[in-house]
């Protein structure tokens, strides 16, 4: 297949603060991002087929996570090269084939990661030049974590998440991410987390960013970055999927500097001192309850680009 192919990443959340219910069932956030080296590729190409004016845009899944992925127009990919193509005001096909590595309902953001990948992608294919704002703009209409897919490093979103500031980091950060059987559904997850709270009767704190974190990245400090990671949705995943709380521990035992649920997960994420360190973490993640595997990753890492 020729066309275009772009490379992108998946993504850990440093500090996941959620704020109140708003009326349009979204969730103020302060949500620092960071992209990791583990990737999605997409690649789009013009259509070999006559005809499909009925599907000007096409998708073919590949890679172990591909059974649970729609090959449809839900497919978050086609929706945004529908919607890059609706802001070009020009009817354009497009065939697209997305080999995935990126956990799926992971808590990675691996569909935010294939659209952000797809506009990347058409913008090329279709020569229609469009800076990265403009794509980032088309693509908080897809979904909320789909302009950090485009935007990549390390940076603090807030809003729904779409709303981003690049921040200063030194270094790279080592991890390892433990794989769970199944994925969680985002939305049940903020609802869980929602319900949880309304339980607790306690109020909700309007989010505001953690200022050791910002300190730990501009130091690049992984000690004290495992010391500051937080989700406040973690305590929702763990309620649905309770099996997540031994696989923290086996980290934690293990000696990880850090150990959250990514996002809204069931991904573990673990923060190593060494990429040899992250190698004898996952060595031991393997093995633990409920665990479908276990990978290592570094990061930051750059958003969707050209692979090659
Ligand atoms: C939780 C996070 C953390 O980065 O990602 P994942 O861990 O799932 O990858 C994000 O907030 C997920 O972003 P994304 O998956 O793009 O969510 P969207 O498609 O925009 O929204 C899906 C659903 O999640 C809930 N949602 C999402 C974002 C937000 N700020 N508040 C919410 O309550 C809403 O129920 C919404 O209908
Ligand atoms: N290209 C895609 N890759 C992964 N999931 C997709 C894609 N398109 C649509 N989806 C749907 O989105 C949901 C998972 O989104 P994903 O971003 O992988 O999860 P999370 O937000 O937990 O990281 C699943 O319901 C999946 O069926």
């Amino acid at each position: 297949m020729g066309g275009v192919t772009v490379r992108v990443p998946a993504k850990v959340n440093l500090q996941l603060a959620v704020g109140p219910l708003r009326d349009d069932g979204y969730h103020d956030l302060v949500n620092v991002f960071h992209a990791v080296s583990l990737f999605d590729e997409v690649t789009a190409a013009e259509p070999d087929r006559a005809g499909a004016a009925d599907r000007p845009v096409r998708v073919r899944v590949e890679g172990e996570w591909a059974a649970d992925v729609p090959a449809s127009d839900d497919n978050l990919a086609v929706r945004a090269a529908a919607a890059l193509a609706a802001r070009a005001g020009r009817s354009y096909r497009a065939d697209l084939l997305i080999r995935k590595t990126i956990p799926v309902a992971g808590g990675m953001a691996g569909g935010s990661a294939d659209a952000a990948a797809a506009l990347v992608a058409c913008n090329e294919l279709w020569g229609l030049g469009l800076p990265l704002p403009d794509l980032m703009e088309i693509g908080a209409d897809i979904g909320s974590d789909v302009p950090f897919a485009l935007l990549g490093g390390t940076a603090v979103g807030t809003g729904r998440g779409e709303r981003l500031t690049a921040l200063e980091t030194s270094g790279v950060f080592h991890w390892v991410f433990a794989l769970a059987d199944g994925g969680l559904s985002t939305p049940r997850v903020y609802g869980e987390c929602d319900r949880l709270r309304a339980e607790a009767g306690a109020a909700v704190p309007w989010p505001r960013v953690s200022e050791p974190l910002l300190a730990a990245l501009r130091e690049g400090d992984a000690p004290a970055l495992g010391r500051t990671l937080s989700n406040d949705l973690q305590p929702a995943a763990l309620a649905l999927r309770p099996s997540l709380a031994a696989t923290l521990r086996v980290g934690r035992d293990a000696g990880a500097l850090g150990a959250i649920v990514s996002g809204s997960g069931p991904t573990c994420a673990f923060l190593a001192e060494s990429a040899e360190h992250a190698g004898a973490l996952a060595a031991g993640l393997k093995d633990a309850e409920g665990c479908r595997g276990a990978v290592t990753a570094f990061g930051p890492v750059p958003g969707a680009a050209p692979a090659g």
